[in-house]
């Protein structure tokens, strides 16, 4: 068996289309254009080319934009009156700060100032208790475009076990949360959970965000089982590879996102998605 592969690029295509379409219909009846704004401090080089390619995804679908590049010596406090700014600005509907932020930082503290109405990536503590309880909120871009990955490959979830390997704010704690309204039954997986094989075994949803290069193996992968892979991980002769081996695990899945080209690119296709919503809402 080799698993089909999961093109999150094109499937990312067509919904920023749709986005494109939407935007200039939303410009022409309203005139209204949705913005952005990202905030991005230091010099990550990782950062510097996903706040470049989020620049140039609002560019592409007719959304206004602008990036804040700020040294890596701002202090929190210079960094939040920006974001206050930015919360009273008309052109502005949706702002992002790009994570990870300086040691010196407290994210929490800089994700607060980010008012609830313009918070497109849903890490304020308002958007992510109105996505447990189920209300209407900015879907974190991550969990959200995996969701969508599912769905649109035609997979169903309802009655599936759905196991998530990685327990962050930003993907597996919010991703276990969106498995478990689609109605899987969802089981949570780190770093202290002993016999990590015998539990990731059992899923016929394997999701995984640790940030460990190829870790998931065929052993750890049940025959037939979807396998969604979140890790981005450079190597040191320059590859990019997932936490999952793509190639032992690929001849065993029923499904399986690659990477690049997978979940990626539908992070910032729900970014630009959740912007247009922000905009909408006005
Ligand atoms: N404020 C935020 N910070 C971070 C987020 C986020 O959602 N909001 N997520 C990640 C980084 N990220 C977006 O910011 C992101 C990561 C990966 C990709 C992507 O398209 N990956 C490609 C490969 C790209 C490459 O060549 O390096 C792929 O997998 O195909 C997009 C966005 C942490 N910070």
């Amino acid at each position: 068996m080799s698993g089909r592969i999961i093109d999150g690029k094109h499937i990312a295509s067509i919904i920023r289309e749709s986005i494109k379409q939407e935007t200039e219909k939303l410009i022409e009846e309203r005139g209204i254009q949705p913005g952005l704004a990202v905030v991005l401090v230091g010099e990550d080089p990782a950062s510097q080319v996903y706040v470049r390619n989020k620049e140039r995804a609002c560019q592409k679908v007719g959304m206004y934009s602008e990036v804040h590049r700020l040294p890596e010596h701002t202090s929190q406090s210079e960094l939040i009156q920006l974001i206050e700014r930015l919360g009273r600005d008309e052109r502005i509907h949706g702002i992002l700060v790009q994570l990870p932020l300086p040691a010196h930082i407290d994210e929490k503290a800089v994700i607060a100032a980010i008012p609830p109405a313009k918070d497109v990536d849903g890490f304020h503590p308002v958007s992510v208790g109105n996505m447990v309880i189920g209300d209407e909120a900015f879907l974190p871009c991550t969990p959200a475009g995996i969701i969508e990955l599912i769905k649109r490959t035609g997979i169903e979830l309802a009655g599936k076990h759905a196991v998530v390997v990685g327990r962050s704010n930003i993907v597996g704690k919010p991703v276990s949360m969106l498995l478990l309204h689609e109605h899987a039954t969802v089981t949570m997986c780190h770093s202290r959970t002993p016999d990590l094989a015998a539990m990731t075994r059992q899923a016929d949803v394997l999701v995984v965000a640790v940030g460990r290069p190829e870790m998931i193996k065929a052993e750890h992968v049940k025959p037939g089982a979807v396998v969604i892979d979140v890790g981005v991980n450079r190597l040191p002769d320059g590859r990019l590879v997932g936490d999952v081996d793509y190639d032992e695990v690929a001849a065993i899945a029923e499904a399986i996102t690659p990477v690049p080209g997978g979940v990626g690119p539908m992070t910032i296709t729900m970014l630009l998605k959740n912007t247009l919503q922000a905009a909408l809402r006005i």
